[in-house]
Protein backbone atom coordinates (compact mmCIF):
# COMPACT_ATOMS: atom_id res chain seq x y z
CA UNK A 1 0.00 0.00 0.00
CA UNK A 2 1.32 3.52 -0.49
CA UNK A 3 0.32 6.25 1.19
CA UNK A 4 0.71 9.17 -1.80
CA UNK A 5 -1.95 11.69 -0.39
CA UNK A 6 1.06 13.93 0.59
CA UNK A 7 3.63 15.86 -1.93
CA UNK A 8 6.91 13.82 -2.64
CA UNK A 9 9.63 16.42 -1.96
CA UNK A 10 12.19 15.06 -4.99
CA UNK A 11 12.16 18.30 -6.81
CA UNK A 12 13.78 19.53 -3.72
CA UNK A 13 16.09 16.90 -2.86
CA UNK A 14 17.10 16.17 -6.91
CA UNK A 15 18.20 20.20 -6.84
CA UNK A 16 20.25 19.88 -3.91
CA UNK A 17 21.98 16.95 -5.23
CA UNK A 18 22.64 17.66 -8.80
CA UNK A 19 25.43 19.84 -7.25
CA UNK A 20 27.59 16.81 -6.85
CA UNK A 21 26.48 15.46 -10.24
CA UNK A 22 27.88 18.31 -11.46
CA UNK A 23 30.95 18.28 -9.86
CA UNK A 24 31.17 15.10 -11.36
CA UNK A 25 30.82 15.85 -15.06
CA UNK A 26 33.45 19.01 -14.80
CA UNK A 27 36.00 16.52 -12.49
CA UNK A 28 35.39 13.55 -15.49
CA UNK A 29 36.47 16.08 -18.37
CA UNK A 30 38.72 18.77 -17.31
CA UNK A 31 40.43 16.73 -14.29
CA UNK A 32 40.02 13.10 -15.62
CA UNK A 33 40.11 13.39 -18.85
CA UNK A 34 37.81 10.52 -18.96
CA UNK A 35 36.57 11.33 -22.79
CA UNK A 36 40.65 11.99 -23.96
CA UNK A 37 41.11 8.29 -22.77
CA UNK A 38 37.73 7.09 -24.80
CA UNK A 39 38.51 8.92 -27.88
CA UNK A 40 39.79 6.55 -29.87
CA UNK A 41 38.24 3.36 -28.22
CA UNK A 42 35.61 2.11 -26.56
CA UNK A 43 37.71 0.25 -23.10
CA UNK A 44 36.50 -1.82 -20.70
CA UNK A 45 35.39 -0.49 -17.10
CA UNK A 46 38.72 -2.23 -15.75
CA UNK A 47 40.99 -0.64 -18.29
CA UNK A 48 39.27 3.17 -17.99
CA UNK A 49 39.68 2.83 -14.52
CA UNK A 50 43.72 1.49 -14.63
CA UNK A 51 43.94 4.58 -17.50
CA UNK A 52 42.75 7.29 -15.19
CA UNK A 53 43.70 5.76 -12.08
CA UNK A 54 39.98 5.12 -9.73
CA UNK A 55 39.61 2.16 -7.19
CA UNK A 56 36.55 0.46 -7.15
CA UNK A 57 33.70 2.83 -5.45
CA UNK A 58 34.69 5.99 -7.53
CA UNK A 59 34.66 4.61 -11.11
CA UNK A 60 31.03 3.18 -9.60
CA UNK A 61 30.24 6.45 -8.87
CA UNK A 62 31.33 8.51 -12.16
CA UNK A 63 30.27 5.49 -14.70
CA UNK A 64 26.80 5.37 -13.41
CA UNK A 65 26.53 8.97 -13.86
CA UNK A 66 27.77 9.49 -17.13
CA UNK A 67 25.87 6.98 -18.51
CA UNK A 68 22.93 8.98 -16.94
CA UNK A 69 23.68 12.04 -18.46
CA UNK A 70 23.60 9.88 -21.68
CA UNK A 71 27.34 10.83 -22.17
CA UNK A 72 28.45 7.20 -22.15
CA UNK A 73 26.93 4.14 -22.72
CA UNK A 74 27.93 0.21 -22.60
CA UNK A 75 28.38 -1.63 -25.76
CA UNK A 76 27.29 -5.27 -26.42
CA UNK A 77 30.70 -6.50 -24.90
CA UNK A 78 30.27 -3.73 -21.68
CA UNK A 79 32.65 -1.09 -23.18
CA UNK A 80 32.57 2.05 -22.69
CA UNK A 81 31.88 4.05 -25.38
CA UNK A 82 31.16 8.09 -26.06
CA UNK A 83 27.41 8.88 -27.10
CA UNK A 84 26.76 11.07 -29.78
CA UNK A 85 26.17 14.00 -27.20
CA UNK A 86 29.24 12.98 -25.74
CA UNK A 87 31.14 13.63 -28.58
CA UNK A 88 30.68 17.23 -27.90
CA UNK A 89 32.80 16.68 -24.90
CA UNK A 90 36.17 15.94 -27.28
CA UNK A 91 38.36 18.73 -28.78
CA UNK A 92 38.85 16.85 -31.65
CA UNK A 93 34.54 17.52 -31.75
CA UNK A 94 34.03 20.55 -34.02
CA UNK A 95 32.43 22.87 -32.39
CA UNK A 96 32.82 21.61 -29.04
CA UNK A 97 31.63 22.46 -25.27
CA UNK A 98 34.85 22.09 -23.63
CA UNK A 99 35.80 25.94 -24.04
CA UNK A 100 32.13 26.25 -22.36
CA UNK A 101 32.65 23.27 -19.36
CA UNK A 102 36.02 24.75 -19.06
CA UNK A 103 35.22 27.76 -17.51
CA UNK A 104 33.66 26.15 -14.42
CA UNK A 105 37.59 24.06 -14.20
CA UNK A 106 38.58 25.76 -11.11
CA UNK A 107 35.49 25.69 -8.96
CA UNK A 108 36.68 24.76 -6.00
CA UNK A 109 34.02 21.61 -5.66
CA UNK A 110 34.58 20.63 -8.83
CA UNK A 111 38.63 20.57 -8.37
CA UNK A 112 37.69 18.83 -4.93
CA UNK A 113 35.42 16.13 -6.38
CA UNK A 114 38.39 15.43 -8.72
CA UNK A 115 40.81 14.85 -5.96
CA UNK A 116 38.29 13.13 -4.07
CA UNK A 117 37.71 10.56 -7.06
CA UNK A 118 41.17 9.78 -7.64
CA UNK A 119 42.03 9.06 -3.47
CA UNK A 120 38.34 7.02 -2.96
CA UNK A 121 37.65 9.97 -0.42
CA UNK A 122 38.84 12.96 1.21
CA UNK A 123 42.53 13.37 1.97
CA UNK A 124 42.36 14.45 5.71
CA UNK A 125 39.04 13.66 7.88
CA UNK A 126 40.23 14.64 11.24
CA UNK A 127 36.36 14.44 12.95
CA UNK A 128 35.72 11.49 10.87
CA UNK A 129 33.54 10.89 8.06
CA UNK A 130 29.96 11.78 8.34
CA UNK A 131 27.76 9.47 9.38
CA UNK A 132 29.91 6.41 10.27
CA UNK A 133 31.46 4.78 13.02
CA UNK A 134 34.03 2.24 12.30
CA UNK A 135 36.71 0.95 14.73
CA UNK A 136 38.62 3.46 16.95
CA UNK A 137 38.44 5.93 14.07
CA UNK A 138 36.58 9.23 15.25
CA UNK A 139 33.24 9.51 14.13
CA UNK A 140 31.03 12.72 14.62
CA UNK A 141 28.50 10.10 15.25
CA UNK A 142 30.06 9.98 19.05
CA UNK A 143 30.77 14.20 19.24
CA UNK A 144 27.39 15.06 21.46
CA UNK A 145 27.52 18.70 18.80
CA UNK A 146 27.66 17.24 15.45
CA UNK A 147 26.02 13.93 16.07
CA UNK A 148 22.89 16.13 17.48
CA UNK A 149 23.60 18.59 13.96
CA UNK A 150 23.87 15.55 11.94
CA UNK A 151 20.68 13.55 13.64
CA UNK A 152 19.03 16.31 13.18
CA UNK A 153 19.70 17.12 9.85
CA UNK A 154 17.86 14.06 8.50
CA UNK A 155 14.51 14.30 10.54
CA UNK A 156 12.85 16.62 8.31
CA UNK A 157 13.06 13.40 5.88
CA UNK A 158 12.32 10.97 8.61
CA UNK A 159 9.53 12.76 9.46
CA UNK A 160 7.83 13.17 6.14
CA UNK A 161 9.05 9.38 5.10
CA UNK A 162 8.20 7.50 7.38
CA UNK A 163 4.43 7.31 6.95
CA UNK A 164 5.25 6.06 3.73
CA UNK A 165 7.68 3.38 4.89
CA UNK A 166 5.55 2.32 7.97
CA UNK A 167 2.73 1.77 5.59
CA UNK A 168 4.44 -0.79 3.39
CA UNK A 169 6.69 -2.51 5.47
CA UNK A 170 4.59 -5.62 7.17
CA UNK A 171 2.27 -5.70 9.88
CA UNK A 172 2.99 -8.15 12.23
CA UNK A 173 2.74 -8.75 16.19
CA UNK A 174 6.29 -9.15 16.86
CA UNK A 175 9.80 -7.03 17.29
CA UNK A 176 11.34 -4.42 14.44
CA UNK A 177 14.71 -4.05 14.99
CA UNK A 178 15.58 -0.42 13.62
CA UNK A 179 19.80 -0.29 12.65
CA UNK A 180 21.16 2.57 12.59
CA UNK A 181 17.54 4.28 13.28
CA UNK A 182 18.94 7.49 14.13
CA UNK A 183 15.82 10.11 14.92
CA UNK A 184 13.88 6.23 14.77
CA UNK A 185 10.84 8.14 13.25
CA UNK A 186 10.14 5.01 11.21
CA UNK A 187 10.20 2.66 14.26
CA UNK A 188 7.22 5.27 16.30
CA UNK A 189 4.95 5.61 12.69
CA UNK A 190 5.50 1.51 12.41
CA UNK A 191 4.45 1.27 16.17
CA UNK A 192 1.49 3.01 15.59
CA UNK A 193 0.21 0.63 12.85
CA UNK A 194 1.25 -2.45 14.83
CA UNK A 195 -0.14 -1.58 18.20
CA UNK A 196 0.93 -5.68 19.79
CA UNK A 197 4.25 -4.69 18.64
CA UNK A 198 7.71 -4.07 20.26
CA UNK A 199 10.87 -2.51 18.76
CA UNK A 200 14.51 -1.59 19.54
CA UNK A 201 16.41 1.00 17.90
CA UNK A 202 20.44 1.08 17.32
CA UNK A 203 22.65 3.44 17.22
CA UNK A 204 25.35 5.31 18.52
CA UNK A 205 24.60 6.53 22.38
CA UNK A 206 24.69 10.42 21.11
CA UNK A 207 22.31 9.68 19.04
CA UNK A 208 19.81 8.18 20.96
CA UNK A 209 20.08 10.90 23.07
CA UNK A 210 18.19 13.37 20.04
CA UNK A 211 16.18 10.04 19.58
CA UNK A 212 14.99 9.66 22.97
CA UNK A 213 13.96 13.86 22.63
CA UNK A 214 12.44 13.38 19.60
CA UNK A 215 10.74 10.02 21.12
CA UNK A 216 9.38 12.11 23.67
CA UNK A 217 7.73 14.29 21.89
CA UNK A 218 5.71 11.91 19.36
CA UNK A 219 4.86 9.95 22.44
CA UNK A 220 2.98 13.26 23.55
CA UNK A 221 1.45 13.73 20.51
CA UNK A 222 -2.60 13.52 20.00
CA UNK A 223 -1.72 10.58 17.65
CA UNK A 224 -3.97 7.32 18.55
CA UNK A 225 -1.65 4.93 20.89
CA UNK A 226 1.09 8.10 20.62
CA UNK A 227 0.91 7.44 25.12
CA UNK A 228 2.05 3.62 24.76
CA UNK A 229 5.15 4.30 22.62
CA UNK A 230 7.73 4.52 25.05
CA UNK A 231 6.52 0.97 27.00
CA UNK A 232 7.49 -0.40 23.42
CA UNK A 233 10.65 1.38 22.27
CA UNK A 234 13.84 0.34 23.51
CA UNK A 235 16.97 2.74 22.43
CA UNK A 236 19.90 0.45 22.75
CA UNK A 237 23.41 1.99 22.14
CA UNK A 238 25.97 0.32 20.05
CA UNK A 239 28.05 -0.17 17.34
CA UNK A 240 26.00 -2.82 14.47
CA UNK A 241 29.48 -4.04 12.76
CA UNK A 242 30.61 -5.62 16.33
CA UNK A 243 28.23 -5.90 19.14
CA UNK A 244 25.66 -8.63 19.04
CA UNK A 245 22.24 -7.70 17.50
CA UNK A 246 19.32 -8.62 19.17
CA UNK A 247 16.93 -11.22 17.55
CA UNK A 248 14.08 -9.75 15.87
CA UNK A 249 11.15 -10.76 13.50
CA UNK A 250 11.95 -7.22 11.17
CA UNK A 251 14.89 -5.34 10.98
CA UNK A 252 14.93 -2.24 8.68
CA UNK A 253 17.87 -0.48 7.30
CA UNK A 254 16.81 3.06 6.29
CA UNK A 255 19.50 4.87 4.49
CA UNK A 256 22.38 2.95 5.96
CA UNK A 257 23.97 0.59 3.53
CA UNK A 258 24.41 3.60 1.08
CA UNK A 259 27.30 4.87 3.55
CA UNK A 260 29.45 2.10 3.46
CA UNK A 261 31.35 0.25 1.03
CA UNK A 262 30.72 -3.24 -0.84
CA UNK A 263 32.69 -5.38 1.85
CA UNK A 264 30.83 -3.81 4.74
CA UNK A 265 27.51 -3.81 3.24
CA UNK A 266 28.78 -7.63 2.57
CA UNK A 267 29.43 -7.87 6.23
CA UNK A 268 26.24 -6.13 7.52
CA UNK A 269 23.50 -8.32 5.52
CA UNK A 270 25.50 -11.56 7.21
CA UNK A 271 25.00 -9.81 10.68
CA UNK A 272 21.29 -8.89 10.29
CA UNK A 273 20.59 -12.28 8.49
CA UNK A 274 21.77 -13.62 11.87
CA UNK A 275 19.63 -11.42 13.34
CA UNK A 276 16.59 -12.31 12.22
CA UNK A 277 14.19 -15.14 13.51
CA UNK A 278 12.59 -17.74 11.51
CA UNK A 279 10.43 -16.08 9.22
CA UNK A 280 11.89 -12.62 9.62
CA UNK A 281 12.13 -9.87 6.85
CA UNK A 282 14.84 -7.61 6.14
CA UNK A 283 13.75 -4.51 4.75
CA UNK A 284 15.74 -1.80 2.83
CA UNK A 285 15.00 1.70 2.83
CA UNK A 286 17.03 3.62 0.51
CA UNK A 287 17.81 4.90 -3.24
CA UNK A 288 19.11 2.13 -6.28
CA UNK A 289 20.59 2.43 -9.23
CA UNK A 290 19.32 0.23 -11.74
CA UNK A 291 20.27 -3.17 -12.43
CA UNK A 292 21.98 -2.54 -15.35
CA UNK A 293 24.49 0.61 -13.83
CA UNK A 294 23.65 3.38 -16.09
CA UNK A 295 20.84 5.23 -14.72
CA UNK A 296 18.62 7.25 -12.79
CA UNK A 297 20.37 10.27 -12.96
CA UNK A 298 18.56 11.74 -9.54
CA UNK A 299 20.27 8.51 -7.63
CA UNK A 300 23.98 8.75 -9.85
CA UNK A 301 23.77 12.37 -8.22
CA UNK A 302 22.84 11.07 -5.01
CA UNK A 303 25.74 8.96 -5.16
CA UNK A 304 27.84 11.27 -6.13
CA UNK A 305 26.30 13.39 -3.04
CA UNK A 306 27.44 10.02 -0.70
CA UNK A 307 30.38 9.64 -2.51
CA UNK A 308 31.48 12.86 -1.37
CA UNK A 309 30.12 12.88 2.59
CA UNK A 310 30.36 8.99 3.45
CA UNK A 311 32.23 5.83 3.09
CA UNK A 312 29.49 4.66 0.57
CA UNK A 313 27.60 4.77 -2.90
CA UNK A 314 24.29 4.37 -3.84
CA UNK A 315 23.44 0.37 -5.41
CA UNK A 316 21.57 -1.13 -7.33
CA UNK A 317 18.84 -3.38 -5.97
CA UNK A 318 20.86 -6.61 -8.15
CA UNK A 319 23.63 -5.82 -5.67
CA UNK A 320 21.74 -5.83 -2.52
CA UNK A 321 20.00 -8.89 -3.13
CA UNK A 322 23.15 -10.70 -4.32
CA UNK A 323 24.52 -10.10 -0.89
CA UNK A 324 20.82 -10.90 0.61
CA UNK A 325 21.27 -14.26 -1.17
CA UNK A 326 25.05 -14.51 -0.06
CA UNK A 327 23.86 -14.55 3.55
CA UNK A 328 21.27 -17.09 3.07
CA UNK A 329 18.51 -14.73 2.95
CA UNK A 330 16.12 -15.53 -0.37
CA UNK A 331 15.00 -11.84 -1.53
CA UNK A 332 11.70 -11.05 -2.83
CA UNK A 333 11.09 -9.30 -6.30
CA UNK A 334 9.03 -6.86 -4.87
CA UNK A 335 10.47 -3.15 -5.45
CA UNK A 336 8.04 -0.75 -3.39
CA UNK A 337 8.97 3.38 -4.62
CA UNK A 338 7.91 5.58 -1.37
CA UNK A 339 9.22 9.31 -2.26
CA UNK A 340 12.43 11.69 -3.09
CA UNK A 341 13.81 8.47 -5.61
CA UNK A 342 13.41 6.05 -2.50
CA UNK A 343 12.12 2.71 -2.79
CA UNK A 344 11.65 -0.07 -0.58
CA UNK A 345 13.18 -3.78 -1.04
CA UNK A 346 12.75 -6.72 1.07
CA UNK A 347 14.10 -10.52 1.70
CA UNK A 348 12.97 -12.88 4.15
CA UNK A 349 15.18 -15.46 6.31
CA UNK A 350 13.29 -19.10 5.60
CA UNK A 351 14.93 -21.29 8.12
C1 LIG B 1 22.33 8.15 7.29
S1 LIG B 1 21.95 7.90 8.97
C2 LIG B 1 20.38 7.09 8.84
C3 LIG B 1 19.50 7.29 10.04
C4 LIG B 1 18.08 6.78 9.90
N1 LIG B 1 18.04 5.34 9.60
C5 LIG B 1 17.32 7.55 8.86
O1 LIG B 1 17.08 7.03 7.78
O2 LIG B 1 16.98 8.71 9.13
C6 LIG B 1 23.06 6.63 9.43
C7 LIG B 1 23.04 6.27 10.90
O3 LIG B 1 23.99 5.22 11.10
C8 LIG B 1 24.50 5.35 12.39
N2 LIG B 1 25.75 4.58 12.51
C9 LIG B 1 26.90 4.76 11.84
N3 LIG B 1 27.82 3.86 12.20
C10 LIG B 1 27.24 3.08 13.14
C11 LIG B 1 27.68 1.96 13.87
N4 LIG B 1 28.92 1.46 13.72
N5 LIG B 1 26.81 1.39 14.74
C12 LIG B 1 25.56 1.89 14.91
N6 LIG B 1 25.08 2.94 14.22
C13 LIG B 1 25.92 3.53 13.34
C14 LIG B 1 24.72 6.84 12.51
O4 LIG B 1 24.90 7.24 13.85
C15 LIG B 1 23.46 7.39 11.84
O5 LIG B 1 22.43 7.63 12.78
Amino acid sequence: MLNNSQLDLAPITRHLRAMFGSRLLVAAVHHLHVFDQLNSEPLSVAELRNRIGLSERPAMVLFPALCAMQLLAYDADGRLFITELGRYLTTSQTPNLTGYTGLEKDDIGAVEMAVRLKNDGPMDTPEGISFVKEGDAPSPMDDPELSRKFTLGLAGRAKHLSPIVAANLSKREGHLLDVAGGTGYYTYEWLLNNPASTATILDRPAVLSVAAEILDEFSHSDRPGAGSLKERVRLLPGDMLTDELPQTDILLAASLFHDWPTPTCQLLAHRFASALRPGGELWVHDAFLNDALDAPLPVTDYSAQLFWGTKGRCYSRAEYRSWFTEAGLQPTPDNIPTQMDYGLIWARKTT
